[in-house]
């Protein structure tokens, strides 16, 4: 069927994308035939980057675009860097883009990019000839009406300034619209640094309020305290609970009075570490998995794919999860916490602020507008909401014996689905 599946059908965060893509194919009573057309992307590109250490030699790294479905709109989807990114972890990511954006409302398709490498290892240099060098390797794929990445984990909008820069080299244009979440100055807006937190955050509360009796004073954990984290974190406190734990790569902090959410941004931003917080009564511990067991009313996983498994599960006290990271819970874990009673606003839902508050970044840019972070949030606010009860009343309307995630999988796959039949291509 696809010559390049080999490189991501046996990954199992593809496998798991595509359990999930079954299970709700088979409640909306798709056929096998069009499950086979949505598990593979419509092309995968893999380049090849090298580029000069700082040591003078010479160093080859790859990296992936894996652009999943455009029935409804240009391919969107952020690209990260990290040591241990697959192809089939790149093609999993822009399945569960293709399934956000099409929940979203919003007019995109799904993508996602990828490079192998430690970012930590290199300096600000290497990561800019890196990051310039990805971009040219994809260029001929992308485009503002083709497919338009942002940021994910270890990049930022310095990064989308270099991807911007180097792109709008190559065409010999000021192609605002190819990345979003781009910096301020070069037609960004600062609401997209907080926008998939803020969502998050966001569900968060919806969810505390149909299903724990409201936010105020309850207890959070939040595991991985990068761009989503932080702000999750921020927001959740500003609104009334008490974030007790976050926590990075160096492991997690733990007060149960309390942290100080500025605090331990700053930690962070200065230090480079969360685990360097000395403020109060804080537990210190180097293992960032323990927190996801503390107990708390509510549990942010906003790190990493695949880190609320069976192995874990049983151990897990929240009531409410909001995945503010993309693929946090298998379905295994998912139907376990499911028969306890606990709700889970899935991925798609919980942490589509970001690309939901992308497409606004990118829609301003074409019409060449610019707006205010006030109107952007507010708009935001407004659309997440809107989302948020849509998909709470389906899932108890038609779907209550199963995890939300099947009422969102129900509105998003249909829609995807409904696009590619009008088009004439199913
Ligand atoms: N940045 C965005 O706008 C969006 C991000 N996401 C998802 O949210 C998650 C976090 O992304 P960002 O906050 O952007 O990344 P980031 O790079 O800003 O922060 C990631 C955080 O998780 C920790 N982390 C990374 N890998 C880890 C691992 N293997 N184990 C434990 N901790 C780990 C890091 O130390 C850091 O604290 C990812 O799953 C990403 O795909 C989803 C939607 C949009
Ligand atoms: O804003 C975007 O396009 C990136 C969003 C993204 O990568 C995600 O939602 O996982």
């Amino acid at each position: 069927m696809n010559e390049y599946a080999s490189l991501y059908e046996n990954d199992p965060v593809y496998q798991m994308a595509v359990k999930q893509l079954r299970e709700s194919a088979s409640l909306l009573g798709l056929s096998d035939e069009i499950v086979e057309i949505l598990r593979h992307p419509e092309k995968l590109v893999q380049v090849k980057i090298t580029i000069r250490r700082d040591n003078g030699k010479l160093e080859t790294y790859l990296g992936w675009r894996s652009q999943h479905n455009s029935a409804l709109g240009p391919y969107k989807g952020g690209v990260r860097y990290g040591e241990d990114v697959t192809p089939g972890e790149v093609v999993a990511l822009s399945m569960w883009m293709t399934w956000k954006t099409s929940l979203a409302g919003i007019p995109y398709g799904g993508g996602k990019g990828g490079v192998r490498v430690n970012p930590k290892a290199l300096s600000q240099r290497e990561l800019e000839e890196l990051s310039r060098k990805f971009f040219a390797g994809i260029a001929k794929d992308v485009g503002p009406e083709v497919d338009i990445p942002a940021p994910d984990v270890y990049t930022n909008p310095q990064t989308m300034a270099w991807y911007f820069d180097e792109y709008s080299k190559i065409v010999g244009y000021q192609a605002w619209g190819v990345v979003t979440a781009k910096p301020v100055e070069l037609g960004g807006l600062y609401a997209r640094v907080v926008s998939t937190g803020y969502g998050t955050a966001l569900t968060a509360r919806e969810a505390a309020k149909r299903w724990i009796g409201g936010l105020e004073g309850k207890t959070v954990a939040v595991h991985g305290f990068g761009n989503v984290g932080m702000y999750a974190a921020k927001y959740l406190t500003e609104w009334g609970a008490r974030v007790v734990a976050v926590s990075d790569s160096s492991g997690y902090i733990y007060d149960p009075n309390g942290l100080d959410i500025e605090e331990a941004i700053r930690v962070k931003e200065t230090t480079g570490k969360v685990t360097n917080y000395k403020k109060g009564d804080v537990k210190v511990s180097g293992n960032h998995m323990e927190l996801l067991e503390l107990p708390v009313d509510i549990l942010v996983p906003a790190a990493t794919q695949d880190v609320i498994t069976k192995e874990n599960v049983n151990r897990i006290k929240a009531k409410v999860i909001a995945e503010g990271a993309n693929g946090p819970t298998t379905p295994e874990a998912e139907r376990v916490l499911y028969e306890k009673g606990v709700i889970i606003v899935p991925d798609i839902l919980a942490n589509s602020g970001g690309v939901t508050m992308s497409w606004i970044e990118w829609s301003h840019n074409r019409m060449g507008c610019w707006l205010t972070d006030e109107e952007a949030l507010s708009r935001l606010d407004k659309m997440m909401s809107l989302n948020f009860n849509r998909v709470y009343d389906e899932w108890r309307k038609r779907f209550p014996e199963h995890p939300m995630r099947t009422a969102a999988y129900a509105i998003a796959v249909d829609r995807v689905v409904k696009a590619m039949k009008l088009r004439g291509w199913i």
